[in-house]
């Protein structure tokens, strides 16, 4: 069986959310006991902007769960998307309510066992603005969620319990991105890739993914690559697409409508210039971020 993480740090507490509604860690779609009994439980967490979620963003699951299902020591019992607080600052980003909303009716539509964990996006601070939350927090709560306060997941007998091992599911260019300590402090990767590791896809049409774990080489043991296919599917080129009017091709068909009836994403500039800056005009529905924290400008 795989090495189990350790952690000794205190839990984050509870935010104090967006809405008045009700939350709950959700959990319906989490397989409660193990299928075969050498394999450790994996849960797989997506962190980022989903502005808006695209085809890819899901299938980004799928590879990963053909890329475990090929592999003698893990097994996959949880998939969760974790769209990030609208104080990330990336120009990019609607209201994280659009992006929670596009990301259950993509899951819907597509019949996905993925769940989305609202808890990071609709973070607040006691002003009631949303609070930013690093990633390896994201990681830590779902860790204590599934594994404290849900028990784990039971072995393939039910005879006990054993905790599921967190891991990061990312592109390859934002672990590109992770070789900057500007944009990931080390201590931040020590936490997230020393103790809980990450499957990142390839994503060829930006970078080689092995020239992009090469500088993350001290936590090698903990990251394995995800075979992909050559796309150029990304949130930046839909969002071109929406604004000039093109076809779309790379969003379920219900996120599409629903990026239409809410109007987002139609201000920008009017050439499809997919660079980095072609989102420095902010979108017609994005909360403006009241301070910013370092941003991985992956696209
Ligand atoms: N086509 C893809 N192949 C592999 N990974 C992808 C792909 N699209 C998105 N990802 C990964 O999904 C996660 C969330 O990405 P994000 O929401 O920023 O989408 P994006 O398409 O990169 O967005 P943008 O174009 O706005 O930068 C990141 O880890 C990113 O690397
Ligand atoms: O925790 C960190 O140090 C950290 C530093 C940079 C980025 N992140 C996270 O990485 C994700 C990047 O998303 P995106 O859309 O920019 O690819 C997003 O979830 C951020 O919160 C996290």
């Amino acid at each position: 069986m795989a090495e189990q993480p350790t952690l000794a740090r205190t839990p984050l507490p509870e935010p104090k959310q967006a809405h008045a509604g009700y939350y709950a860690f959700p959990h319906d779609k989490l397989r409660r006991r193990l299928r075969d009994a050498r394999k450790t439980p994996l849960v797989l967490v997506a962190c980022g902007s989903f502005s808006p979620i695209t085809t890819l963003h899901l299938q980004l699951f799928e590879l990963a769960d053909h890329y475990v299902e090929r592999t003698t020591d893990f097994e996959i019992v949880g998939n969760y998307l974790s769209p990030c607080s609208d104080n990330y600052g990336k120009p990019s980003l609607v209201a994280a309510e659009h992006r929670i909303n596009m990301c259950k009716l993509a899951i819907e539509e597509r019949n996905s066992n993925v769940m989305v964990d609202e808890w990071e996006a609709l973070r607040r601070d006691e002003a009631g603005n949303p609070l930013y939350t690093p990633t390896p927090d994201v990681l830590e709560r779902l860790d204590h969620q599934i594994n404290d306060i849900l028990g784990g997941i039971e072995t393939s007998d039910g005879s006990t319990a054993v905790r599921a091992r967190i891991m990061l599911l990312i592109g390859a260019d934002l672990a590109q991105t992770m070789a900057d300590p500007e944009i990931w402090p080390p201590a931040h990767l020590d936490v997230l890739l020393g103790i809980y590791g990450a499957l990142i896809v390839e994503r060829p049409s930006q970078c080689d993914v092995e020239q992009a774990i090469l500088p993350l080489k001290k936590y090698h043991d903990k990251i394995r690559v995800v075979p992909s296919f050559d796309n150029d599917v990304s949130s930046s080129k839909v969002r071109a697409q929406i604004r000039t009017g093109e076809s779309v091709l790379d969003l379920p068909e219900s996120v599409y409508e629903y990026i239409l009836a809410h109007k987002l994403y139609r201000d920008g500039p009017l050439n499809r210039d997919l660079s980095k800056d072609a989102d420095k005009v902010i979108d017609g529905d994005a909360t403006p971020a009241p301070t910013r924290p370092p941003v991985a400008s992956n696209g």
